[in-house]
């Protein structure tokens, strides 16, 4: 299939808690013309047979604890434009629900995610692979403030969880996966010149595609 046949899909990846929801947010708000189809790795984490308080204790910061298989086939389907149902992940039972979301493939795909950039598969799909990159202490101050406040979990759970998982994984698998980003956006959603980077690039390629279809058709 031609680049021009196919959307464009862009990986955000990063740090727990490094902004890369909040820039993907800004690239929907920021390119409001164009069709974009927000994709959430988080949605992929693999359902768990297990009791709550064994889930709980879980790795989910290592590349296994994803369903990468069905990633990438909803990501070939978008890609085909046909239509997918993304799983609803459940943060306060830690555990991926029965039901799913109905989403309509779209011009632009944009798939944030800790570690959208580290499966090969994932990568070769993708148009602009970005990076965003905020300091460890920063994203900790973030994480501990999202986690108590929103999935209800304790400050003790909050610092044995960064120790144990989040902390070491992403040294050895996310961190790494820097050298895999076209484009590498310190501080996160506030930098106002990355963001307006990625937006005009991804304009451009976007006329580029309809431009060589006119030609075409
Ligand atoms: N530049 C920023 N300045 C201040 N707070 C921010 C900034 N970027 C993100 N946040 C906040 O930090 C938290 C984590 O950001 P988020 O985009 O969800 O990160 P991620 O998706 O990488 O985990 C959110 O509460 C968000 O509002
Ligand atoms: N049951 C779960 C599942 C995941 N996490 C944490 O979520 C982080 C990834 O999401 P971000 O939006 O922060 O990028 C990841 O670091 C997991 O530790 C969790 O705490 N519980």
């Amino acid at each position: 299939m031609s680049t021009v046949n196919k959307p464009l899909i862009i990986g955000v990846s990063g740090g727990s808690g490094s902004g890369k929801t909040t820039i993907a947010q800004r690239l929907i708000k920021e390119l409001p013309d164009e069709s974009i189809a927000l994709l959430q790795m988080d949605s992929y984490y693999k359902k768990l047979d297990l009791p709550y308080e064994e889930r709980k204790l879980q790795n989910f910061d290592h590349p296994l604890s994803f369903d990468t298989d069905l990633l990438v086939a909803d990501l070939k389907k978008l890609r085909a434009f046909q239509s997918i149902e993304v799983p609803i992940y459940d943060f306060v039972d830690s555990n991926r629900t029965n039901k799913t979301r109905h989403q309509e493939p779209a011009e632009v795909i944009v798939l944030e995610g800790i570690l959208t950039l580290y499966e090969k598969q994932l990568r070769d799909l993708m148009d602009i692979r970005v990076f965003v990159d905020t300091d460890d202490d920063i994203r900790l101050i973030r994480r501990i403030k999202r986690d108590v406040e929103e999935r209800g979990y304790t400050l003790s759970k909050v610092f044995d969880q960064y120790l144990d998982h989040v902390r070491p994984m992403y040294q050895q698998f996310i961190e790494p996966t820097k050298r895999f980003a076209n484009l590498i956006i310190p501080e996160g959603g506030s930098n106002d010149v990355a963001i307006d980077l990625l937006t005009s690039k991804i304009k451009y390629l976007i006329h580029q595609k309809w431009q060589v279809k006119q030609k075409r058709d």
